[in-house]
C-alpha cells in the first residue's frame, strides 16, 4: 500500500525509506532523520500501549485467534495520530444521537409501517423475509416489549462537495467497537501528552470517549429493570470472532461496575440449550436471561441452518430484553433508512419540528429504484451513487461502473428484484495523509474518515431511563477503498482531534 515509513522494532536505528542525510562526523542528525526517529518512537510506544491496554484483535494468521481467548493477539489497526474534525460538525453529530434514539423507538412501535415498507423487499430478499416473518409472529400474538434497549451507532461522513455532515447509515444491531474505539481515544491522548509539544498538537482537543462504560451502563440498567438478581446477560456471538476483545470489554465493565455476569453463546447453542418457560422466562444452559445482546444475527451467514432461525424466534418470544428487538433490528435496515428520508414520513413519528429538521439536514440523497429519473441519472453518472442491498456487516455495496451494470440488469429483469436495493448519493470526504499502523508496521497513506456516534436508549413502558449520546468511533480507511470496515481489513481505528 502506502510508503513504508517505519516499524516499531526498528526505532533504535534510522528507519528505512528515509535517506540518511550525508552527516559529517559529529553533525546533528538531519531533519528528515529526526522525524523518522520520532515517528519510530511513537509507533513503538503506541504498539506497546495497545498490548498493555487490551487494544487488541485476533490475528488472522493464528487459526485459533477467533475461538480461544488470549491466543493469537495482535494490536488493533490504528492511525498513529487522531484525525482532524471541525467542532461544529462534531457537535451536530452528537446532538443527533438522542433524536435518532427516539426515532428508532417510535418507528419500532409502528408494526404496520415496518411490514408495509419492507413488503416488496420481502418478495426478493429471503433474509429480510425471515426477519419480517418473526416480526409478523410477534404482531400476531400482540407481543409487547415493556423494557426496550437500543445500543446504536450512527455513521457520518463530511461531504466536501456540499461541506455538510451526512449520515451513511444507522446501525441498530451489533454496533461494533464501543470497547476498542474508546481505547483509541485514550491511546491518542497518551501519545499527544508525550509528543504533543513537538508535534504542536493539544491532547485536550481529543473528546473523552466513554462508549464502552456507557454501553455497559445501559446494559447494566436494562438488567436491573428486569429485576432478577440471579439473571445474566446473554451475548449472542459468532462461532469465530476475532473482535471478541471489543465484546469482552463490555462484559468486563458489566461485571466490575454492576456485578452482572455475561454468558457468550452462538445462535446454534441457544437453540440447543435454550428454552422459554410458560411465564416467558428465557433460560439458557440453566441460567435465567435478563438481556439478550446481539453481536451476531445481522447477516444471512449467521443463519446457516433452521436452528439459528429457531433460536432467534425463541429469544424474541421470551420476556428477556432484546438488544435489539426484532422491531429495532428492522428499523435499522437500509430500506427503512430510505423510507424515512421520504417527505412527510418523519412527521409520523416525531413531534418536534426542530428535531425533524435536524435529522433531515443529515440525510444524504436516498431513493428506491422505483424512481426512474434517479435510476436514469445513476446509469449516466454511476460514480455519484452507491447501490446498496439490504445487508449489514460491510462488503455488500455496489460502486462506480458496477452501479450502472447492475441497474441495467435489474431493469431488464423488470421483476421485483429492484426492491432489494436502495440508491444513495455518494459522499466525498476530503482525503488527508495519515500514518496507519497495522501489524507493527507504519504506512503513510491518503485516507478518508467516517465518524460513528454511539447512542444508548433504555425505556421501561412510559419511563425513558436513558437516552444518551455515548462516545464515538472514528474509522479511517485508504481513500482508494470503496468499502470501509475494520473487521474487513480496509479501515483502521482512529479518534478525533477537534479543530
Ligand atoms: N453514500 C456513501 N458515500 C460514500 N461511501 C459510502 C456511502 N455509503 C456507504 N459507504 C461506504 O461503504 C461502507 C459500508 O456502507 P454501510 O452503508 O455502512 O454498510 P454496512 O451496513 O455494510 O456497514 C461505509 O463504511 C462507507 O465506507
Ligand atoms: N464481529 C462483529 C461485527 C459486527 C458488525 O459487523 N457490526 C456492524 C454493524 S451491523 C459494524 O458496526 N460495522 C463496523 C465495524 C467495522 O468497520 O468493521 C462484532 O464486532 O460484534
Ligand atoms: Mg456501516
Amino acid at each position: 500500500p502506502g510508503r513504508r515509513v517505519v516499524t516499531a522494532a526498528m526505532s533504535a536505528e534510522a528507519a528505512p525509506g528515509v535517506e540518511p542525510a550525508e552527516a559529517e562526523p559529529g553533525a546533528a542528525a538531519g531533519p528528515g532523520q529526526q522525524q523518522a526517529v520520532l515517528l519510530a518512537e511513537m509507533v513503538e510506544d503506541a504498539a506497546v500501549w495497545c498490548a498493555l491496554h487490551g487494544l487488541v484483535v485476533g490475528d488472522r494468521a493464528d487459526p485459533r485467534s477467533g475461538t480461544v481467548p488470549g491466543v493469537g493477539l495482535v494490536h488493533a489497526p490504528f492511525s498513529l495520530l487522531p484525525s482532524r474534525f471541525p467542532t461544529s460538525f462534531w457537535k451536530q453529530a452528537c446532538e443527533l444521537a438522542p433524536i435518532f434514539n427516539e426515532l428508532v423507538d417510535r418507528v419500532s412501535l409502528d408494526g404496520e409501517f415496518l411490514q408495509a415498507a419492507l413488503s416488496r423487499t420481502k418478495q426478493v430478499d429471503e433474509f429480510t423475509a425471515r426477519l419480517l416473518e418473526i416480526h409478523e409472529k410477534m404482531m400476531a400474538i400482540n407481543k409487547k416489549e415493556a423494557i426496550r434497549l437500543g445500543l446504536h451507532r450512527s455513521d457520518y461522513m463530511l461531504d466536501s462537495e456540499t461541506n455538510s455532515l451526512l449520515q451513511i447509515e444507522l446501525n441498530t444491531i451489533s454496533s461494533s467497537f464501543p470497547g476498542l474505539g474508546s481505547l483509541v481515544s485514550e491511546l491518542h491522548r497518551t501519545l499527544l501528552n508525550q509528543y504533543g509539544k513537538v508535534l504542536g498538537l493539544d491532547s485536550k482537543r481529543i473528546p473523552r470517549n466513554w462508549a464502552a462504560t456507557q454501553f455497559a451502563e445501559a446494559l447494566g440498567k436494562a438488567w436491573a429493570e428486569y429485576n432478577n438478581d440471579s439473571a445474566v446477560v446473554l451475548m449472542v456471538v459468532q462461532p469465530e470472532e476475532r473482535n471478541m476483545y471489543d465484546q469482552y470489554w463490555l462484559a468486563n465493565h458489566l461485571k466490575e461496575s454492576y456485578g452482572v455476569t455475561t454468558i457468550r453463546k452462538t445462535l446454534a447453542q441457544v437453540e440447543a440449550e435454550g428454552q422459554v418457560l410458560t411465564d416467558g422466562t428465557l433460560v439458557i444452559d440453566g441460567r435465567t436471561v435478563a438481556v439478550v445482546y446481539f453481536r451476531a444475527g445481522y447477516a444471512p451467514t449467521d443463519y446457516p441452518s433452521e436452528a439459528e432461525w429457531k433460536a432467534r424466534l425463541l429469544m424474541e418470544q421470551s420476556s428477556a430484553v432484546k438488544c435489539p428487538s426484532i422491531s429495532y433490528h428492522l428499523v435499522g435496515t437500509k430500506k427503512i433508512q430510505q423510507e424515512l428520508a421520504k417527505p412527510n414520513v418523519l412527521e409520523r413519528f416525531l413531534d418536534s419540528k426542530e428535531d425533524i429538521a435536524k435529522l433531515r439536514k443529515s440525510f444524504a440523497g436516498l431513493w428506491s429504484l422505483d424512481n426512474e429519473e434517479i435510476v436514469k441519472s445513476a446509469i449516466e453518472k454511476p460514480d455519484l451513487f452507491v447501490l446498496k442491498p439490504q445487508r449489514e456487516g460491510g462488503g455488500n455495496n455496489i460502486y462506480g461502473h458496477d452501479v450502472r451494470d447492475t441497474l441495467i440488469k435489474l431493469q431488464k429483469e423488470q421483476g421485483e428484484s429492484l426492491a432489494a436495493y436502495i440508491l444513495m448519493q455518494r459522499i466525498f470526504p476530503k482525503a488527508s495523509l495519515t500514518p496507519l499502523v497495522r501489524g507493527g508496521d507504519c504506512f503513510e497513506d491518503l485516507t478518508i474518515s467516517e465518524l460513528g456516534i454511539y447512542g444508548a436508549y433504555l425505556r421501561n413502558k412510559d419511563k425513558v431511563i436513558l437516552n444518551n449520546q455515548c462516545g464515538y468511533l472514528m474509522r479511517t480507511k485508504v481513500s482508494s477503498s470503496n468499502e470501509g470496515g475494520v473487521a474487513a481489513g480496509f479501515a483502521v481505528l482512529d479518534s478525533v482531534l477537534l479543530t
